[in-house]
């Protein structure tokens, strides 16, 4: 059938609309993790090889060219940890990551509420658009269920896996033990202790939600984008975690980027916490 003879058929427009479905879906699957920095860079060189071959370039247009389809074997494996974790999150079945996410929230608060409480430091790291597997590399993996009973145990002063961080996917344990990038200390964050900065530095390198729980305070606070936001209670922490993370449609879904956590006002010091202050 043709819409308009000769020129357009529904096969057309269909194959033209999925195109458009496959671009915009690979574009949410990409944003807000290192692959964008590295897409901006590949339309500069395809742009830039474009224009050698309207100049006439030959040389130039043919190296480009060369180094295009070596650059693209490159990619695969530059970011085979990305495409694995986009393709596992295009197979997720989405009904049951809702009901699971709701039940891992609660747990997830439950623990760091009771951490906080018994004064035993904890570093979480939240799993959104950004593949978290470098990092999780750096520990020992787990893949176990978010339950507030494990979180506690692997958090406990002497237990095997209490240092580093622990990631986590959804309603899924990644791995414990994880060691993150600690934060450039520039002055902002000078004072701060290494499990504040490490968190601090994860979040500003990824799109994580990183939690901590302060040995010291015994406060509980979130950093995002590089930032670290107030102490928090339990109904604003619950409430953050719903908003920043388990509210995202199981998470396979549209993810806009998240709003920094609320912050200390500006010119404000914040609360006096880490090294040497407590
Ligand atoms: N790079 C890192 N990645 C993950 N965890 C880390 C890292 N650096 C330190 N930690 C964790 O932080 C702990 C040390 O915390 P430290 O007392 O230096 O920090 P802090 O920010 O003052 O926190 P707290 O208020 O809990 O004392 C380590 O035992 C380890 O568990």
């Amino acid at each position: 059938m043709s819409l308009f003879p000769g020129l357009l058929s529904l096969r057309d427009v269909l194959d033209v609309a999925l195109v458009t479905f496959l671009i915009y879906q690979g574009y949410l699957l990409v944003v807000g993790t290192r692959a964008v920095n590295v897409l901006r860079g590949i339309l500069v060189f395809a742009g830039v090889w474009v224009l050698a071959q309207l100049l006439g370039l030959t040389t130039l247009s043919y190296l480009l060219g060369r180094a295009g389809t070596v650059g693209l074997f490159a990619l695969v494996v530059l970011f085979q940890p990305e495409l694995r974790a986009a393709l596992e999150r295009v197979g997720r079945p989405r009904g049951r990551d809702v009901r699971a996410s709701g039940a891992a929230l609660q747990d997830l608060a439950r623990a760091m509420e009771r951490l906080a409480e018994r004064k035993t430091g904890a570093l979480i790291a939240l799993e959104r658009r950004t593949p978290l597997g470098e990092y999780a590399a750096t520990g020992v993996i787990l893949d176990a269920v978010v339950s507030a009973p494990f979180l506690e145990a692997l958090f406990a002063r002497n237990a095997p896996l209490h240092d580093g961080g622990v990631i986590i996917q959804g309603s899924r344990v990644v791995a414990a033990g994880c060691l993150f990038p600690l934060q450039s200390s520039d002055g902002t964050y000078r004072r701060y202790g290494t499990r504040h900065r490490a968190a601090i530095g994860l979040s500003e390198l990824t799109d994580a939600v990183v939690l901590v729980v302060s040995e010291e305070r015994g406060s509980m606070r979130i950093a995002l984008a590089g930032r670290l936001g107030p102490d928090l209670n339990g109904s604003e922490l619950r409430e953050q975690l719903r908003a920043l993370v388990y509210d995202r449609a199981d998470l396979n879904g549209d993810l806009p980027p998240a709003p920094a956590p609320p912050m200390p006002e500006a010119g404000v010091e914040s609360p006096p916490t880490e090294r040497g202050s407590a």
